[in-house]
């Protein structure tokens, strides 16, 4: 009987409950006893303690948090270019900052690191055969093959009038709330994204969802715009529902899960996120049907030249039975535009919009710069042929500023696919190595250039640019890309936006030729005034991206700004 009781206890849920309480307690020092001691020789972050909070999947305030751009600058602050991160027994992550190994890992080292399984499982339920989702082999290259051509000059050419009509709706936009803000700073993020989206909406599938007009219609109807705690105006507007349910499949992305399949499984048992997901997928599969029924009907040979979207220029390529790729496959390419290009490009044109408001010689540089070579601009939008970096030099020095400073992406992310060796460290197959976008931001209580001369182990790789002037990588100066003729150079110094090689930025032609149409038109048509040092802070958190917190903005029209000077 006792013996019976006993046995009933020991199997009773009870007994394990009671366990739970010495777990917690213990569970610090159990994890540092399982945890092994990691690479030999390559510095060791003393994983999680000083970084708690800021390693996403330790975190536990949600997405938010500081997370990949503050780890690497603590990383590169404290340990030099090559360091380790014991994230749990686990796992270890190797982070390099070192930008000439970086460089050449990423364009010629391609047999040794690629996309690792855990990045491509973060976007696989999303965009299951999308390239970002996918390790280097015959489906990824298949893809780039047909989809390719979407970044050649004369693709993006014609495709440049859908982006411009967003750029002049977001001017419009801007035009009415500094009108109705009546001198008070506003939030421009929400709008920049919406901005972008609408932009690659008419690059991708040739149709924009109006937000932004839709957002001037609701603001118009407003008699008095509240002021909000900080001193600012706010607006409240809301975008339409096929906008929502992407954002929300944006949100739903399990980026901060350390079990990105698991995450998503319970993700997709939300009848709401299944909602979201059938309004996207059926509204994708009638611009397919539409684009099929278009080319018909002007015929394939026509089709192909007159392509104004990826998804038009797939579709024509499909009836002259050049390549052929199955609707699903097609359809998460185009998601993909979405995925990969709203909140990167609406982000670095964020803080392109803070660093215009704190430095405004920039601004007026810019502008007596595109209005010496361009007038012409002054009257029309730009076409493609228009940007370009020998018509335009300083443009094209604010676009890459804006991109290097911003660090919308705060580092990349491969595996290695054998016994690598990296700076002179042996690193084991299958091991996460980061590389950093922080090298050459360094500022002055970081100095970098010296810790890296030193342990630059192959003297033999070719430097293909140089650095920054020591202490000055912080700082936002278009004049570092400018030569004394006053040419841009691409190389003058570290910087590695759309990161490099085979599985670099696919989408990195179009996302300039966006940036360029955004700066320009908003720095002709806008001064952007300095907005309260409440409503300035340059703090940073991560999604996908990296984000200002604050993106207060004051534009008013450059007559005012000149009578005001
Ligand atoms: C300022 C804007 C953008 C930035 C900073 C940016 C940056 C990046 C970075 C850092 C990567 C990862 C590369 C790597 O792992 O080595 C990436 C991948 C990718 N980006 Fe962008 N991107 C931008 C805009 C876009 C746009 C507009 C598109 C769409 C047309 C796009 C499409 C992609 C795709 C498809 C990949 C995955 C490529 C692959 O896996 O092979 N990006 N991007």
């Amino acid at each position: 009987m006792s013996l019976a009781i006993h046995a009933n206890f020991f199997l009773s849920p009870l007994f394990y409950l009671a366990f739970i309480p010495f777990i917690y307690l213990l569970r610090k020092p159990f994890l540092r006893l399982i945890t092994p001691r990691g690479i030999p020789g390559i510095p060791t972050l003393p994983s999680p303690a000083p970084l708690t909070g800021d390693i996403p999947w330790l975190a536990k305030t949600g997405k938010t948090t500081e997370g990949m751009t503050r780890i690497m600058d603590v990383v590169a602050k404290e340990l030099g270019p090559i360091a380790q991160i014991r994230i749990s027994f686990l796992d270890t992550l190797v982070v390099v900052m070192d930008y000439q190994e970086i460089e050449s890992i990423l364009q010629v080292r391609h047999a040794e690191f690629d996309r690792g399984e855990n990045t491509a499982r973060v976007f696989r339920h999303l965009l299951p055969t999308g390239q970002i989702s996918q390790i280097t082999g015959p489906m990824w290259k298949h893809h780039r093959r047909i989809i390719g051509p979407a970044m050649t000059s004369k693709h993006l050419s014609l495709t440049t009038p859908r982006a411009n009509e967003a750029v002049k709706n977001l001017i419009d936009l801007f035009k009415l709330k500094a009108d109705k803000a009546e001198g008070r700073s506003f939030v421009a993020e929400g709008d920049m994204e919406s901005a972008t989206m609408d932009a690659i909406c008419g690059m991708a599938f040739g149709a924009s969802w109006d937000i932004l007009d839709g957002f001037k219609e609701q603001i118009q109807s407003v008699e008095s715009v509240p002021t909000g705690p900080l001193g600012d105006a706010v607006f409240k507007t809301t975008r339409p529902g096929i906008a929502d349910s992407t954002w929300h499949l944006f949100e739903s992305l399990p980026l901060t899960s350390p079990f990105p399949a698991i995450s998503h499984f319970f993700t997709s048992l939300s009848p709401t996120h299944r909602r979201h997901t059938r309004n996207v997928q059926s509204y994708l599969q009638n611009r397919l049907a539409e684009s099929r029924k278009k080319t018909k009907s002007i015929g394939p040979e026509a089709a192909v030249e007159m392509a104004d979207n990826t998804l038009d220029m797939m579709v024509a390529r499909e009836f002259r039975a050049e390549d052929w790729m199955p609707d699903n496959e097609m359809i998460d390419e185009v998601l993909q535009y979405l995925v990969a290009g709203t909140e990167t490009s609406g982000v670095t044109l964020t803080w392109f919009l803070k660093y215009m408001t704190n430095n405004p010689s920039v601004q007026r540089k810019l502008r007596d710069h595109v209005l010496t070579r361009m007038p012409e601009l002054q009257d029309r939008q730009p076409t493609f042929e228009d940007l370009n970096a020998a018509n335009l030099p300083y443009l094209e020095a604010v676009v890459f500023e804006s991109l290097r400073l911003s660090r919308t992406a705060g580092g990349y992310v491969r595996q290695a696919k054998q016994d690598v060796v990296v700076l002179g460290h042996r690193i084991p197959k299958g091991t996460t190595v980061i590389f950093t976008t922080a090298t050459g931001t360094e500022d002055a209580s970081t100095p970098q250039t010296e810790q890296l001369a030193d342990v630059r182990y192959d003297p033999s790789v070719k430097r293909k640019v140089g650095y920054w002037t020591p202490g000055t990588g912080h700082v936002f100066d278009p004049e570092r890309w400018m030569t004394d003729k006053g040419e841009f150079d691409p190389y003058a110094g570290p910087s590695l936006p759309f990161s490099l090689g085979q599985r670099g930025c696919f989408g990195k032609n179009l996302a300039l030729l966006e940036l360029r149409l955004f700066m320009v038109q908003l720095n002709l048509a806008f001064f952007f005034g300095r907005v309260p040092d409440a409503l300035n802070s340059m703090a940073v958190f991560e999604t996908v991206a990296s984000h200002p917190r604050q993106s207060y903005i004051r534009p008013m029209s450059w007559e005012t700004a000149e009578a005001q000077a």
